[in-house]
């Protein structure tokens, strides 16, 4: 049988000092405790861009004010294969916080490991770190 795709939109959410929002995944999630970027599936009849925008008042309390594009890409998982829409927000109102009960904190941008992420974000990570 065909693996299925799944559409996840998540935020690369950037504050004026060059740091950046990450959770933790919680127990009982796939790759529980490692790091993420929030965000989560997109909803049939949405768009990836509103599906960010409802995934980060539900999981981190913030109203998004503009996102940009970052990087687009399918990444294979055994059981599924996950089409990625990361934005950049660096515009919002409100303080994040782990509205879903799971950790939150902000990093700098150079701080990031990729060996803390799913394998999924090796790519992503390298990427954010090359622009420093
Ligand atoms: N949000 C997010 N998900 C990621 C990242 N990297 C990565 O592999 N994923 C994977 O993408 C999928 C995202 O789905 P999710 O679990 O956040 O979905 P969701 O918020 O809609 O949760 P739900 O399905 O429990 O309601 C998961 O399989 C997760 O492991 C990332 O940086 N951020
Ligand atoms: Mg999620």
């Amino acid at each position: 049988m065909d693996k299925p795709i799944v559409q996840v939109a998540a935020g690369i959410i950037r504050n004026e000092f060059g740091q950046i929002y990450l959770t933790q995944r919680l127990e009982g999630q796939d790759f529980a405790q490692s790091l993420e970027f929030p965000g989560g599936k997109v909803e049939a009849g949405e768009t990836p861009e509103q599906a960010l925008k409802r995934e980060l008042e539900e999981e981190i309390g913030i109203h998004v004010l503009s996102a940009f594009p970052y990087e687009h890409f399918c990444f294979d998982y055994p059981n599924k294969t996950i089409a990625f829409f990361f934005y950049l927000v660096e515009e919002w109102v409100g303080e994040p916080f782990g509205r879903e009960g799971q950790e939150g904190f902000w990093l700098a941008q150079s701080e990031l490991d990729e060996g803390q992420f799913p394998p999924a974000n090796l790519e992503l990570i390298r990427k954010l770190k090359s622009e420093l």
